[in-house]
């Protein structure tokens, strides 16, 4: 049901946080190394069939000049979610926020923070609970777990000096 891409298997480490949380809510993924500057027609080949393929929502993941994401979401009319990812000659990580963030009217990317790819696999949750009461109904125990994290976090507060 959604499709994780990544520019490089140097991203895993940070997307493995996508898989980490679609695993929790039990929602099917695949994933895969796709690059718009390494492998440009495996990119288009990938965004063109992605519909056809059942995937509802595509995850992209990429540092430095990340363009993957923006190129995906050109050739898709499904909702892409773009992770910036700080690799390690990037500058701060800016680099992949602005070139996956500031996408031209027409042709949006919803990007989440440097390196959240959790909140990418939750987003794409949310997206595909718009029409699947079964992907709500875990989304809602989550949130619910949130909840007792901060009373955990509170009985931490209080304990301590
Ligand atoms: N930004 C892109 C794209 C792309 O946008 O197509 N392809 C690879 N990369 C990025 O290059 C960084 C370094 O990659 P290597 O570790 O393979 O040198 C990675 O963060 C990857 O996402």
């Amino acid at each position: 049901m959604v499709g994780i891409i990544m520019g490089s298997f140097s991203d895993w480490k940070i997307m493995a946080g996508v898989a980490e949380i679609l695993e929790e809510l039990e929602i099917p993924y695949e994933k895969e190394v796709v690059s718009a500057h390494r492998t440009p027609q495996k990119m288009f080949d990938y965004a063109l069939s992605a519909r056809r393929r059942g995937l509802k929502v595509i995850i992209a993941g990429a540092g430095g000049a990340a363009h993957l994401p923006g190129m995906v979401a050109s050739s898709t009319t499904l909702p892409v979610i773009g992770v910036p990812i700080k690799s390690s000659n990037s500058i701060d990580g800016w680099d992949s926020v602005l070139s996956i963030l500031q996408m031209p009217t027409g042709v949006p990317v919803a990007t989440v923070a440097l390196n959240g790819s959790k909140n990418a696999g939750i987003l794409a949750a949310q997206i595909l609970g718009v029409g699947d009461e079964e992907v709500a109904k875990r989304l809602r125990n989550y949130r619910e777990g949130l909840k007792d994290l901060v009373e955990d976090m509170n009985e931490e507060l209080k304990k301590s000096i």
